[in-house]
């Protein structure tokens, strides 16, 4: 039995680059979605990774999206929901501007991609199929100077919950709440020598123990060392 391809998004560098790497070394087909060239997406496409441009700036790109989805697969075995901004509130000018970017890529397309491709999970023929949202611990406490980006991780912390009980017991869904577990360039952390940085191999430890486990929907899996979860 041929198996159907995970979709990733946002899968082009960073933690989904490396989730979507790790997925092909355990044997699964891989979609990823990108929204501009790089030389990452060639190494994906040389292991047979099909890339999918996307920008979830707008409905419309999310829906335009969907139908390049939907044209390139007729099934799916999961959907790990990891496109993501992390974007401080900016001056009140522009702070609506900044809202709606964050809803639209954490709320909006996971929301809507979803309940459009939820019958390309249900063809899928084999035991187990999965929607996985990437959060943030972040939601526990929320986040000064970052409120719009704790506020849209809130709401798809929650669209788990929701879709976890309308989904079932077909599709199980779930969701990773990591700390800081990769920094961006110049970023130094909170200078703190305790503060372990582990990379974005726990976050796939956590995703391939969701994606094994048939037993397991709705919940919300801190990976924060215990920093913010305890
Ligand atoms: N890094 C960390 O320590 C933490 C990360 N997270 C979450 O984990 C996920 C991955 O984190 P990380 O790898 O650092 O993320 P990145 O900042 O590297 O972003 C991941 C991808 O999201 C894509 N993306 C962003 N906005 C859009 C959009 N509007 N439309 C389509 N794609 C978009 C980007 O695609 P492209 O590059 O092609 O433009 C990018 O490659 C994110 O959801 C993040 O919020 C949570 C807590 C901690
Ligand atoms: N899309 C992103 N989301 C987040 C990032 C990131 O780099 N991209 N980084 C974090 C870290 O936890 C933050 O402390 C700064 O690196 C949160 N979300």
């Amino acid at each position: 039995m041929s198996q159907s391809p995970i979709l990733i998004t946002g899968g082009a560098q960073r933690l989904g680059r490396h989730c979507a790497e790790r997925l092909l070394d355990d044997g699964h087909p891989v979609i990823v979605t990108y929204r501009r060239e790089r030389e990452t997406l060639s190494g994906l496409r040389e292991r047979g990774a099909v890339t999918l441009a996307a920008d979830f700036g707008s409905e419309a790109g999310i829906l335009d999206f969907i139908a390049r989805l939907r044209d390139s697969t007729s099934s799916l075995r999961a959907i790990i929901h990891n496109a993501g901004e992390w974007l401080s509130d900016p001056e009140p000018e522009a702070a609506g501007a900044t809202f709606e970017r964050l809803f639209r890529v954490h709320m909006q397309a996971p929301y809507l991609i979803n309940l459009h491709a939820r019958s390309l999970l249900e063809a899928c023929q084999e035991p187990q199929r999965d929607i996985v949202h990437i959060t943030d611990s972040v939601v526990q406490r929320g986040a000064s100077g970052q409120s719009a980006y704790a506020a849209t991780k809130a709401g798809l912390e929650s669209l788990t919950r929701s879709f976890a009980a309308q989904f079932a017991p077909t599709i199980q869904v779930n969701a990773i709440a990591p700390g800081l577990v990769m920094l961006n360039e110049g970023d130094d952390g909170d200078g703190s020598r305790e503060r372990r940085v582990p990379g974005p191999g726990v976050i796939y430890q956590t995703l391939r123990y969701l994606l094994d486990n048939d037993f397991v929907s709705g919940t919300v899996v801190p990976v924060d060392g215990g920093r913010y979860s305890v």
